[in-house]
């Protein structure tokens, strides 16, 4: 039948340094429910939560080792008794009372078994053998061999024995609790030990006790050596503590150790996780040779119980924790743990084989040749046997004998008795001696029975049962312990028949395991949606603060723009600005100009005529604007108005037009403002389609595309790049000093360039337009070679009368209905022109040669 592993939790007292330090006590035991509450120390210091263990028994800073023995100890001690394998183990970080809890356990495991087999009847024997030895640095070493010499020991496993130690361990038979101590404190002197940071005597290895108890009944003579014998076998384990070398100050030998330490527990925690999770899952014994001497201890065949020690301070509490962590998940390690009946390599059952025969060849050595020679060669066989019987006798009082070269020695002194015997054996058909002889022969058989029932009682002594038989107070002591241990072993059993009940237990079991697991799970998910809870608050919260922030520099920036600018009214933009999906960012209201067309005439007033004389360049005037095409150039009407008004003042000459003469000879060199203004907007509008997702084509062809950002095209072997952060800038202002010349071509660029504005011409006195937006050099576009109302030749512009404080009607000035209007207009134009991209071009040039043609008839008439 299986179990599980036995759990019990145990925590220190407060240690002096810690005191000093003002450390807080985090955990709580309850000894009754059985419980172990972890306190949660938050940062600023108060306890907040904590996390619940239950374990088979918990024990806290006031609890004798006596009780926690007593509670949990000696049940698997009184197991190794009746022939079960029996494990101990502590398990914890550095300093937190594992040595301490062991050293209690072994003194009391000594003082248990030993009062167990002296109070037993004599007629069970029992053979006691202690081994010691350590894991340190992944090497085994044997803490009781005798000597300086070290002996490779290594781990083997066998079917029948399981994993056993090879390579000469030396495991020496013992009769009392004083002499097993004297050899533990022997071993424990050469155990590696040292100071580190968190203990002055932390170890540095893994310690193990074994203690391998056989029994045999040795009254049933007739059963001819049949009698069962059992052996347990029991482990008491002190494991160096996990460290982290930033608070233990480990470096050098200590770094090396703890590492090597860290290693086996690291693997020790992967056995024990893959052992809880169970399912068939790969259990990594032989990572370490911990894990491989552990192997019948969890999971195989032993009753086994782990002490988890830890500390009650907050500065442990992240260590408690794992500790905790691993115990809890120790409690789901199943093993399998059976008598262990009849094991072939009792030593026990070698002795009780040899006692067998003795007696049998004693009891049919009745008939004997009674020659001379014959009585010669068997007084010389007993004097051999005997001298070597008292050797061994001797060796083994002195209890140094290791079980092996008992056995050997065992061997030989058989074999040669065999052989010696089998010479003096008489054989039936052989003559009958006389009535003398027979007499003579009674008295030596006598005499050699005599000498064979010394060895037995010299083998005998080996072993050990019922010394203290008269012991009456040892007596009551066993008796009560066993009546208590048999009481609790009877309510199990008596809870085990009753399969009604325990079905019915088991079931509430299983219902209250779930139910446990359920709340767990829910503790856990509660928790983890707080934490998205909070992250999220966090995260809003900076959402918020961005959108402050926005609004902030909005604030900050609304008065540096020009009244009149739309987007002073960020409330409005906010409120009309759409989402595209598209594009993935957000669109904005049409915050360029509307202007509708000028009049093809324009009557001058007062026969003031405002013109504007751009050098070098010469234009007909543009009326192409009455297409209100989407335009994000981020100018509008009023800017552009603004802005021609100022080129006006301080750019623009006006003249009187008195003489016409002088104004006809003007003419040439002037500039007319709304030309001026129109032919900007009319760019403005066809780079503005460019830049909704418009590119170019050879041939002043635009073409629905995604294109790149920058987009190079030849143009009569020239190269004209946009980009679109360019085509948001309105139109270049024409200056005096900054002369665009048409026939100066820009240097081609070819693919992406860095430069945020129309290609220009490398030489300096050549960059013109110098933007009153931008700092940046433009260069004007080249389309405006394209168009039919570009001015060609000299460049002169034409004059265009245009009264010059006269208002453009803008896009912002018209009521909102109109604006409407206009905007569906210019949306319906836009899908038509998707439409027939090609075709729209043509229509436009077109337009723009009726229009230019008109405009200057109407001028020159
Ligand atoms: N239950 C306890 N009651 C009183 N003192 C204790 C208790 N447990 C431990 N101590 C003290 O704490 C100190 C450290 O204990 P111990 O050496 O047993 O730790 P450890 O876990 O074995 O450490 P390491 O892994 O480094 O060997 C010792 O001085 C010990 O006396």
């Amino acid at each position: 039948m299986s179990e599980s592993v036995k759990v019990a939790v145990r925590c220190r007292p407060m240690c002096s340094r810690e005191k000093q330090q003002g450390c807080r006590n985090v955990v709580t035991i309850d000894s009754l429910s059985k419980c172990c509450t972890l306190e949660n120390p938050s940062a600023n210091g108060n306890l907040t939560g904590g996390k619940v263990y239950q374990f088979d028994a918990a024990f806290g800073s006031d609890s004798s080792t006596e009780l926690v023995y007593e509670d949990v100890g000696s049940v698997i001690v009184e197991a190794v008794l009746h022939g079960y394998n029996g494990t101990v183990f502590a398990y914890g970080q550095t300093g937190c009372g594992k040595s301490y809890t062991m050293r209690g356990f072994i003194e009391r495991t000594l003082e248990h078994l030993f009062e167990a087999t002296s109070t037993s009847s004599t007629e069970t024997r029992y053979l006691a053998l202690l081994s010691y030895l350590e894991i340190y640095n992944e090497r085994l070493r044997d803490l009781l061999k005798e000597g300086t010499g070290e002996t490779l020991l290594m781990l083997k496993e066998d079917t029948t024995r399981g994993t056993y130690v090879a390579g000469g361990l030396r495991e020496v038979t013992v009769k009392n609790a004083a002499e097993c101590a004297r050899l533990i404190e022997q071993g424990d002197k050469k155990r590696a030990a040292a100071a580190t940071k968190m203990n002055a005597a932390s170890s540095r290895s893994h310690a193990v006790l074994t203690l391998a108890l056989e029994a045999i009944a040795i009254n049933d003579n007739d059963k001819g050596g049949s009698n069962a014998i059992r052996r347990g076998r029991l482990h008491l384990v002190d494991l160096a503590g996990s460290e982290r070398q930033t608070r233990t100050g480990a470096t050098g030998d200590r770094l090396k150790e703890a590492a090597s330490i860290n290693l086996s527990l690291s693997a020790l925690g992967n056995v024990i996780s893959a052992l809880a999770a169970g399912n068939g899952r790969h259990v990594p014994y032989r990572d370490s040779k911990l894990t491989r001497l552990l192997r019948d201890s969890l999971g195989g065949n032993a009753r086994t119980l782990m002490i988890a020690c830890i500390s009650p301070s907050d500065i442990d509490a992240e260590e408690t924790l794992s500790t905790l962590r691993y115990a809890a998940r120790a409690r789901c390690i199943k093993n399998k743990p059976i008598v262990n009946e009849d094991p072939k390599d009792a030593l026990l059952r070698q002795y009780q084989l040899e006692l067998q025969r003795l007696r049998k060849l004693l009891e049919s050595n009745d008939k004997i040749n009674d020659s001379k020679d014959l009585e010669l060669e068997i007084d010389v066989t007993e004097r051999e046997y005997n001298e070597e019987v008292e050797r061994l006798r001797k060796e083994c009082e002195n209890s140094n004998l290791s079980a092996k070269k008992l056995r050997e020695e065992l061997d030989i002194l058989r074999s040669r008795y065999e052989n010696d015997n089998g010479k003096t054996t008489l054989h039936e058909g052989e003559p009958v001696i006389d009535e003398l002889d027979r007499e003579r022969e009674e008295k030596r058989r006598k005499k050699r029975e005599a000498a064979k029932q010394e060895v037995l009682r010299r083998l005998e002594k080996l072993t050990i049962g019922g010394e203290a038989l008269d012991n009456n107070e040892l007596r009551k002591r066993r008796e009560k312990r066993r009546k208590r241990l048999q009481a609790l072993a009877g309510v199990l059993e008596a809870s085990s028949q009753d399969g009604g009940v325990f079905q019915v237990y088991g079931q509430l079991r299983s219902t209250e395991d779930a139910l446990k697991r359920m709340a767990k799970r829910v503790r856990q998910l509660e928790a983890e949606a707080a934490d998205l809870q909070a992250s999220w608050d966090a995260e809003r919260r900076d959402l918020l603060r961005r959108e402050l922030l926005t609004s902030q520099l909005c604030d900050a920036m609304i008065p540096h723009l020009r009244p009149g600018c739309p987007l002073r009214d960020v409330g409005s933009v906010r409120a009309s600005a759409t989402w595209s999906e598209e594009l993935n960012r957000w669109r904005f209201p049409d915050a360029s100009s509307y202007i509708t067309l000028p009049p093809t005439f324009v009557q001058l007033r007062d026969g003031m005529v405002n013109t504007v004389t751009i050098p070098g360049t010469t234009s007909k005037a543009d009326l192409n604007n009455n297409n209100n095409s989407n335009n994000n150039s981020g100018n509008n009407g009023k800017e552009d108005f603004k802005t021609t008004n100022l080129m006006s003042t301080n750019e623009i000459s006006t003249e009187e037009t008195n003489d016409d003469k002088n104004k006809k000879k003007d003419t040439t060199k002037k500039l007319d403002i709304a030309d001026t203004y129109f032919r900007r907007n009319r760019i403005d509008t066809l780079l503005a389609r460019v830049k909704e997702a418009k590119t170019f084509e050879i041939g002043n062809r635009l073409s629905k595309s995604g294109g790149s950002e920058d987009t190079t095209l030849p143009i009569n072997n020239n190269y004209l790049q946009l980009n679109a952060l360019n085509l948001q800038s309105s139109a270049p202002v024409i200056s005096e000093s900054n002369v665009y010349k048409p026939s100066q071509h820009p240097r081609p660029v070819h693919g992406h360039s860095t430069r945020h504005a129309w290609t220009i011409d490398d030489n300096p006195t050549n960059r013109t337009y110098g933007s009153f937006v931008t700092n940046m050099k433009k260069n004007p576009p080249r389309i405006l070679e394209a168009l039919p109302s570009y001015p060609q030749g000299n460049g002169q512009l034409v004059n265009n009368p245009f009264r010059f404080n006269e208002r453009i009607p803008s896009r912002f000035d018209q009521n909102d209905d109109q604006r409407h209007e206009q905007q569906h207009e210019q949306e319906e134009e836009e899908d038509e022109e998707e439409e027939e991209e090609e075709e729209e071009g043509k229509r436009r040039e077109h337009r723009l040669l009726n229009l230019d043609r008109n405009f200057h008839s109407s001028n020159t008439s």
